[in-house]
């Protein structure tokens, strides 16, 4: 059961990416490098270009002994899994990887995870951002707390044994994302730390990119977009984070967030911080 959880609506209106033919899903593409999304966002007229990353690629790495965290694709074949509870299954590894698929969105897959307090600027973030990487001509894809709770994720409540499983689950979803080359942002409260750390393990050093919206508790509560701070403090709703639930902050997050000088900078500035970050290391190009 859920309760108390609301739409975040994302509009991606500067540019669209439209496909020019049929080549596309016989030959795969190349790069989306010609994207051009000036002002007057004209759509790329050769991002179809038919090319042999995935003919080529397929010869370079189909041997090379790859580990589960190395791509989820991957994996040893005659490695009886003994995860979870089913026993007896066996990774399926497919020659096209990670690595062609990153070739050919021209981009690395990676996870940005941001965390903070309900009203901190999680969601506004994360729309901010695919705005601009989307105008750039970047895949990217948002798994909102909220949003993922009213499908995947609506049996889920917020008690502390249920929050753990949905960090979990967003964290397998997004680590999926990234495996498909995408850059996959989630934004959920995420309070435990021990949990987040969880989700940056399953991926390869550097792909979980933890963002820390680091808005006090006061700031968060005055602008209570919901209305969900008001019904905590009247007791109406318990365990809430932040009131009667824990929050626990990063301790070596890859980018912290805060206002300055009691002023909090706009959402566009903090996806423009996030979107430096990747590209300094590399996460915008194959
Ligand atoms: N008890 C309680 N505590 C915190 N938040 C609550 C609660 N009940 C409902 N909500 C609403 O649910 C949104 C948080 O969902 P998340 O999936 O991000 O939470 S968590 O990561 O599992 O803690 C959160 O959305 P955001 O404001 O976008 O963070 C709230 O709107
Ligand atoms: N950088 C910002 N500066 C000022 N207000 C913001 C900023 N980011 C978000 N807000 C406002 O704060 C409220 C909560 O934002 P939201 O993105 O829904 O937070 P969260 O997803 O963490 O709950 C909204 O009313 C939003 O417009």
């Amino acid at each position: 059961m859920i309760a108390n959880t609301c739409n975040h609506y994302c509009f991606l209106n500067c540019c669209s990416v439209h496909s020019s033919g049929s080549s596309a899903t016989k030959l795969g593409f190349s790069s989306f490098n010609s994207f051009n999304c000036g002002l007057n966002c004209s759509a790329r007229s050769d991002f179809l270009k038919p090319v042999k990353a995935v003919e080529s690629s397929r010869t370079s790495h189909i041997e090379a002994n790859i580990t589960h965290a190395d791509d989820v694709s991957g994996g040893n074949l005659d490695k009886r899994c003994g995860n979870g509870m089913a026993e007896n299954v066996v990774w399926h590894k497919c020659s096209v990887q990670k690595i062609d698929r990153q070739e050919l969105l021209q981009q690395k897959g990676c996870v940005i995870w941001i965390t903070g307090l309900s009203g901190s600027g999680k969601s506004t973030l994360a729309c901010a951002l695919a705005r601009g990487l989307h105008m750039r001509g970047k895949l990217t894809y948002i798994l909102d707390g909220d949003n993922v709770r009213h499908g995947l994720n609506k049996d889920l409540t917020f008690k502390a044994d249920d929050r753990v499983e949905n960090i979990r689950r967003i964290g397998e979803v997004a680590k999926l994302f990234a495996d498909a080359g995408v850059i996959s942002i989630a934004s959920l409260i995420s309070p435990y730390r021990k949990d987040r750390d969880a989700c940056r393990a399953l991926l390869q050093e550097g792909d979980f990119i933890e963002v820390f919206m680091d808005i006090p508790l006061q700031v968060c509560e005055a602008r209570d977009s919901k209305g969900l701070y008001k019904l905590a403090r009247a007791g109406k709703i318990k365990g809430f984070t932040g009131i009667d639930d824990p929050y626990e902050p990063p301790l070596k997050s890859e980018i912290v967030l805060q206002q300055k000088e009691e002023i909090c900078p706009s959402p566009s500035d903090m996806a423009d911080v996030v979107i430096s970050y990747l590209e300094r290391k590399g996460y915008l190009q194959a």
